[in-house]
């Protein structure tokens, strides 16, 4: 059942599962209204969860809010006099809510080779396990965010590298994110593989010839770029580098070959390294 509580005209529902007795407003000496279960003041607690995820009991936390002044100002790029803040709810906490561990699954392979399949696929079989997960498919991704990026080397890099940084947040919300993308330059995944803790970041390589992809062609690409109506298409007139170390590799002869079976080898990695479980 979701509460409510109105606290200066605002009406905060307490999440499902939080009592209105552990769910209740308090004021600081600064006169701030906070919620004690969710984001707690200096010297104030925290909720902190059971290994099933319920809400056990409270944790002391000191969360910065202090309005001291802390550290340096960084510069970051073009970003200057920028300051990170650190919150006092953390990935290791709202990997216990889920009961899983958030990473990103890197899907990488020539057009037709199957990825968004597989990622569908994979988001399934964990969506029936009560595991969250995120499709960041390239396709879809330059319908938005990556909408003012060409195919030329220089824009798939930075396509690459956005997708990246967002996969990142996700897998530090918790969530197993799934970037299905073509991402050919071994560099451009190898950077996004830096972004994340060792283990965070699994490369699946959809090790489909192009033969097959082109006999495929769901969208006709394949015979436009033949034909020179697509210029720069991947493994036509534009490189395609395979992973030289990628933790899974889908496709060859002797290994199940279907999506399902695709999907299962995911999903039995992802349980074998622990990422299934908080
Ligand atoms: N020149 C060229 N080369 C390759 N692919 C092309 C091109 N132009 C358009 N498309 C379509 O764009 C989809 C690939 O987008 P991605 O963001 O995954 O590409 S990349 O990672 O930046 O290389 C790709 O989708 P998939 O077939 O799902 O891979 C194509 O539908
Ligand atoms: N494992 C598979 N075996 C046979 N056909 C597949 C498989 N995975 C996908 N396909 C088919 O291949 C085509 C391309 O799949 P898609 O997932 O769109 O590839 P990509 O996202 O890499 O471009 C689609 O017509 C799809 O139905």
């Amino acid at each position: 059942m979701i509460g409510a509580k109105s606290f200066l005209g605002l009406s905060i529902a307490s999440p499902k599962g939080i009592s209105d007795s552990n769910y209740s407003l308090s004021t600081n000496s600064r006169s701030v209204g906070v919620l004690r279960a969710c984001v707690s003041m200096e010297g104030s607690q925290t909720m902190s969860h059971s290994k099933n995820g319920s809400i056990s009991e409270l944790k002391s936390v000191n969360n910065g809010h202090t309005g001291q002044k802390q550290g340096p100002l960084s510069t970051v790029g073009n970003s200057t006099n920028i300051k990170w803040h650190e919150c006092p709810v953390e990935k290791v906490d709202r990997q216990r809510l889920l009961d899983q561990k958030g990473c990103v699954i890197w899907v990488t392979g020539l057009s037709g080779s199957g990825k968004s399949t597989l990622a569908c696929a994979l988001n399934q079989k964990l969506y029936q396990k009560g595991k969250l997960c995120y499709i960041l498919d390239g396709d879809n991704v330059r319908h938005g965010l990556n909408r003012d990026l060409s195919f030329k080397a220089e824009d798939r890099a930075e396509n690459i590298r956005r997708v990246g940084e967002v996969a990142k947040l996700f897998a530090d919300a918790g969530i197993i994110c799934i970037a299905s993308l073509i991402s050919p330059y071994r560099r451009d995944r190898d950077a996004c593989r830096t972004l994340l803790p060792e283990g965070d970041f699994v490369e699946v390589f959809m090790n489909v010839s192009l033969e097959v992809c082109e006999a495929r062609d769901p969208k006709g690409l394949y015979k436009l770029a033949r034909a020179g109506k697509i210029k720069g298409f991947t493994g036509i007139d534009d490189p395609y580098e395979p992973p030289l170390n990628c933790e899974i590799s889908l496709g060859q002869e002797g290994t199940g070959t279907s999506p399902i079976e695709m999907a299962d080898t995911v999903v039995a990695y992802l349980e074998r390294k622990g990422y299934l479980k908080a």
